[in-house]
């Protein structure tokens, strides 16, 4: 069973062989942060989340969260598309030696960034958040971690994507380091079984009705085709498509994404001279094929519709159909279709874990001046 968990098929792309024999180590050091020898040690009571504290730069930056929702705010009114991109990229770095901006970090000569690994190849809202903190530096240089811009902003974004609201702590600081194979090799794949999943997102400390429920961050944002692509006609080498698939559902994927070779190129959109004047967000604006998930509107409010499209065969993903073959997924997700407070509530809960997962605080880590950058 182990030998099957490791297997290349579920990961993003097949992995070097030194990789196989590290894996469940790796795995099996979470939540540790040090390589230290740490025994003897009650990681249990040492959870660095309780060093936050509620409304940290109250008296270091008081404009700090008021800055962070401001600019959200602007930039959401012309590019919705910047709360689902914000979530995932909290998901991206929370799950990856926790929430410390690592993912915000850029390649060097002597390190390769985990924003340019397979995995978060089409990751967006890089920047955005330079943006915010930009201007937040102007304000109070040096002070505002890279790491608490993240998790703050992602959280407004979603509310005013119609999510709910959880009270974030803050004190959270910035890695010096980026982990592009912990990336790599680490982030749940969209082709994982159930097992999988369960097992990636539980050894993060999620049970399955928090894996159910974190999944519902799939209600809104966009997937596109090549996250789905072997479902639709060449499903795990079998040259069908995954019987899962709804049929009608099926024809839809393939029209979304055929529609798309044979539309022309379209023109090159003009040169944006500075990213926000023109509000050019660059990775908030491509327009590759795909499935936009939340399909009725922004209107339609972050709800169970995901959910329900479970109900019919209707997951974008491999990962996200395969909820519905376990006893207790499956309840769970019938629960949140038809319940939509109770999502609401335990989606709450879970990015609240979620923010809070593994984080970095003082003496440790750093406050970068510009988060793609070791300071
Ligand atoms: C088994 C777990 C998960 C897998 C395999 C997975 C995989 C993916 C994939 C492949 C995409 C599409 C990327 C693209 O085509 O551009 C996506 C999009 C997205 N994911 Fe996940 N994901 C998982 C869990 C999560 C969680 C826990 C969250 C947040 C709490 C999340 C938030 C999102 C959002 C918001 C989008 C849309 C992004 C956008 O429109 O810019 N995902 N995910
Ligand atoms: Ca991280």
């Amino acid at each position: 069973d182990t030998v099957r968990k490791n297997s290349p098929s579920v990961l993003w792309f097949p992995p070097p062989s030194h990789f196989a024999r590290n894996l469940s180590s790796r795995l099996m050091s979470w939540p540790q942060r040090h390589d230290g020898d740490l025994s003897g040690v009650d990681l249990e009571r040492r959870d660095p989340a309780d060093s936050l504290e509620y409304d940290y730069y109250r008296e270091l930056c008081p404009q700090a969260e008021k800055i962070i929702r401001e600019t959200v705010r602007r930039i959401y009114s012309v590019h919705s598309r910047v709360a689902p991109a914000l979530l995932r990229l909290v998901f991206h770095d929370c799950f990856i030696e926790g929430c410390d901006a690592s993912v915000l970090l850029d390649s060097t000569e002597e390190m390769d960034a985990e924003k340019d690994t397979p995995p978060n190849e089409t990751l967006k809202g890089f920047d955005v958040i330079d943006v915010i903190k930009a201007e937040i530096e102007e304000v109070c240089p040096g002070v505002v971690s890279c790491a608490d811009i993240l998790v703050l902003a992602a959280r407004d974004g979603l509310l005013m994507a119609g999510g709910p609201f959880y009270p974030l702590s803050t004190g959270r600081r910035d890695s010096t380091q980026s982990y592009a194979d912990l990336a790599t090799y680490q982030l749940p794949s969209p082709y994982g079984d159930l097992s999988d999943t369960l097992a990636s997102l539980g050894s993060r400390g999620f049970n399955e009705r928090e894996i159910v429920n974190l999944l519902g961050a799939h209600s809104i944002g966009a997937i596109h085709c090549k996250s789905f692509q072997s479902r639709l006609y060449n499903f795990s080498g079998t040259n069908e498509p995954d019987p899962s698939l709804d049929v009608g559902f099926l024809n839809l994927m393939r029209f979304k994404c055929n529609e798309s070779l044979l539309a022309s190129p379209s023109p090159s959109p003009p040169p944006s001279s500075s990213s926000e004047s023109s509000f050019g967000f660059s990775s908030l604006t491509s327009e590759e094929p795909g499935i936009v998930m939340n399909y009725e509107g922004p209107s339609s409010g972050f709800g169970t519709l995901y959910y329900r499209r479970l109900l019919q065969g209707q997951g974008v993903l491999y990962a996200d159909q395969q909820l519905m073959v376990g006893e207790d997924t499956g309840s769970w997700v019938r629960a949140y279709a038809s319940d939509v407070s109770l999502f609401r509530g335990d989606f709450a809960e879970t990015m609240l874990k979620l923010s809070n997962l593994q984080v970095l605080t003082a003496p440790n880590g750093q406050v970068r001046r510009s988060c793609s950058k070791v300071a």
